[in-house]
């Protein structure tokens, strides 16, 4: 997605530890526009699958999955990182790493929203090592439901996260790809595949 390709050139910070700051576009301020058609390509890429829902994790990966969703006109489901007192049990859990904040965080999903039946595609803002993707795709099939592929606005390549990721069979579609980001040479980034 050049789009997104040109914005994170324009707009992508480098941070200690490997981390890409994009809050300009992704995880503090929204573009609608560039939202929008982040949506349009995830729901290209997935249509034909014919999937029944999205599945994402809060808070970042939101936007994306709703504008995912609107296309396919499918509801958005998303894992909670705290489980509410209005959450109806049973409820699906995996634990996951946060990469911004430190630390395990458990998701939750109740069976309310998600089960056997259900033909899933699962979008996020960020696929680094995969590991929340994973942890996702562990609540997915507790629930009983099918898990169709997995699509990420930013794939960080030289994490190694798809590659991690390619027992679960299935398609993996990202929008742009972080080949590497380091002093010298900058912010290397090129469309998703
Ligand atoms: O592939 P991984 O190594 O698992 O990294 C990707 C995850 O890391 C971030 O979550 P984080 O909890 O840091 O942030 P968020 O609250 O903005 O979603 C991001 O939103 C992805 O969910
Ligand atoms: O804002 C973010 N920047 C990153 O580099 C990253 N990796 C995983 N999750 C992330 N979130």
């Amino acid at each position: 997605m050049q789009t997104l390709v040109e914005a994170i050139r324009q707009q992508g910070v480098i941070l200690p530890g490997g981390i890409l700051k994009v809050d300009g576009l992704v995880n503090h301020q929204l573009l609608p526009g560039l939202t929008r058609e982040m949506g349009e390509r995830f729901a290209a890429g997935f249509a034909h699958l014919n999937p029944n829902k999205v599945v994402t994790i809060e808070v970042s990966g939101i936007a994306p999955a709703l504008a995912t969703a609107l296309v396919l006109n499918v509801p958005l489901v998303y894992a909670r990182k705290k489980k509410p007192i209005t959450m109806q049990e049973p409820t699906f859990t995996a634990q996951s790493v946060s990469r911004t904040k430190g630390g395990a965080v458990d998701l939750f999903v109740s069976s309310e929203y998600l089960g056997p039946g259900d033909r899933v595609i699962v979008i996020d803002d960020f696929l680094a090592s995969g590991g929340t993707l994973r942890a996702l795709a562990g609540i997915i099939a507790l629930s009983g439901a099918e898990l169709l592929g997995l699509g990420c606005v930013v794939e960080k390549g030289f994490e190694d996260g798809r590659t991690r990721l390619a027992d679960l069979n299935v398609p993996i579609l990202t929008l742009a790809n972080i080949v590497r980001m380091n002093e010298a040479e900058g912010i290397v980034v090129e469309a998703g595949h």
